[in-house]
C-alpha cells in the first residue's frame, strides 16, 4: 500500500516533504558514504527548492556533498537549453548553493546527433546511473505519466522495458519531442520512490490512479508494482475529487 500525504497550504507541504527527504537521507547516511538520488523536471524542482533552500529548519540539515543527484528522465537538448531539466535544477537549486552536491547530468555532446545518437545518450546515461538509488523524486503529468513514461500504446515500449535501465524516448506528446527515461527495473531496485502532486489540473489523473487504480497510468502502475516503497505528497486541490481512503 502506498503512503499518501495530504495537506493544505497552511499545512506547508514543501516543509513535510523536506522533512521526508531528509529522512532518506539520514537513512542512505548510516549505511553509506552517499546519498543517490534521481529527481524530474517540471514543479518538482520548485518544490525541492522550497524544501530544501528556502526552508531554514531544513536547509541547514541537507549534506549537500554527500549527494549525488541524477535524472529519472531529460530532455536531448543541450544543457544550457531552457527546456533542460539539468538546467531548471542549476539555475533553481544549484545556483542557490554554497556546498554543491556531485550532478550527473548526459552528455549533451550529441544533442544534435540524430536517432542512433539518441540512443547512446540513454545507453551512456544507465552506465553512470548507480544500480541501487536511495531516492527517487517524482513528477506526475496530467495524463498519469512519470519520468518519461507515458500513456497509450505507442510509448508501450517503455513501460514494457524489462532490462535496459535508460531508454530514448522518442514523439513525447509532452515537448520536447526526443527524451532518455529510467524505466521501471530502476524504480524496482530503488530504495525509495516520492511523487510530488500539487495543482487542481492532476484532479483528473489523481482520481484515475488512486479511485479507479488504472494502470494504464504509468503512475498508477508503479503505484500497483512498488506500493510498498511509494509515498505521495499531494495537496488538497489535487486530491479534491478522490474518494479513496489511505
Ligand atoms: O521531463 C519532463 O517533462 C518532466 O520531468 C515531467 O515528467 C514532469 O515531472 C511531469 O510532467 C510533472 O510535471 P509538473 O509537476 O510540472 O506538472
Amino acid at each position: 500500500m502506498v503512503s499518501v500525504h495530504k495537506y493544505t497550504v497552511e499545512e506547508n507541504l514543501p516543509h513535510k516533504f523536506g522533512e521526508y527527504v531528509l529522512q532518506r537521507q539520514e537513512d542512505a547516511l548510516e549505511k553509506a558514504k552517499v546519498f543517490n538520488v534521481a529527481i524530474s523536471g517540471g514543479s518538482l524542482i520548485n518544490v525541492l527548492e522550497e524544501a530544501l533552500i528556502d526552508d531554514s529548519t531544513i536547509a541547514p540539515k541537507i549534506k549537500w556533498n554527500k549527494w549525488n543527484v541524477y535524472f529519472v528522465d531529460e530532455r536531448i537538448v543541450p544543457l544550457d537549453h531552457k527546456d533542460s531539466n539539468y538546467c531548471a535544477f542549476k539555475e533553481t537549486v544549484l545556483d542557490k548553493l554554497d556546498v554543491l552536491p556531485k550532478v550527473y547530468p548526459i552528455d549533451d555532446s550529441l544533442v544534435d546527433a540524430g536517432a542512433e545518437a539518441y540512443k547512446e545518450i540513454a545507453t551512456d546515461y544507465e552506465e553512470v546511473l548507480p544500480t541501487k538509488l536511495d531516492l527517487l523524486l517524482l513528477g506526475c503529468g496530467p495524463d498519469g505519466h512519470t519520468c518519461s513514461l507515458f500513456p497509450g500504446d505507442h510509448h508501450k515500449y517503455l513501460i514494457n522495458e524489462k532490462t535496459e535501465r535508460v531508454l530514448w524516448c522518442h514523439d513525447s506528446p509532452k515537448p520536447p519531442s526526443d527524451r532518455i527515461t529510467i524505466t521501471l527495473p530502476v524504480m524496482k531496485d530503488a530504495e525509495a520512490i516520492c511523487f510530488v502532486s500539487m495543482g487542481s489540473s492532476k484532479q483528473d489523473a489523481m482520481r484515475h490512479i488512486f479511485d479507479l487504480k488504472d494502470t494504464a497510468m504509468p503512475s498508477a502502475l508503479v503505484n500497483e508494482l512498488f506500493g510498498s516503497k511509494v509515498s505521495w505528497f499531494v495537496d488538497d486541490k489535487a486530491f479534491e475529487t478522490v474518494t479513496s481512503k489511505y
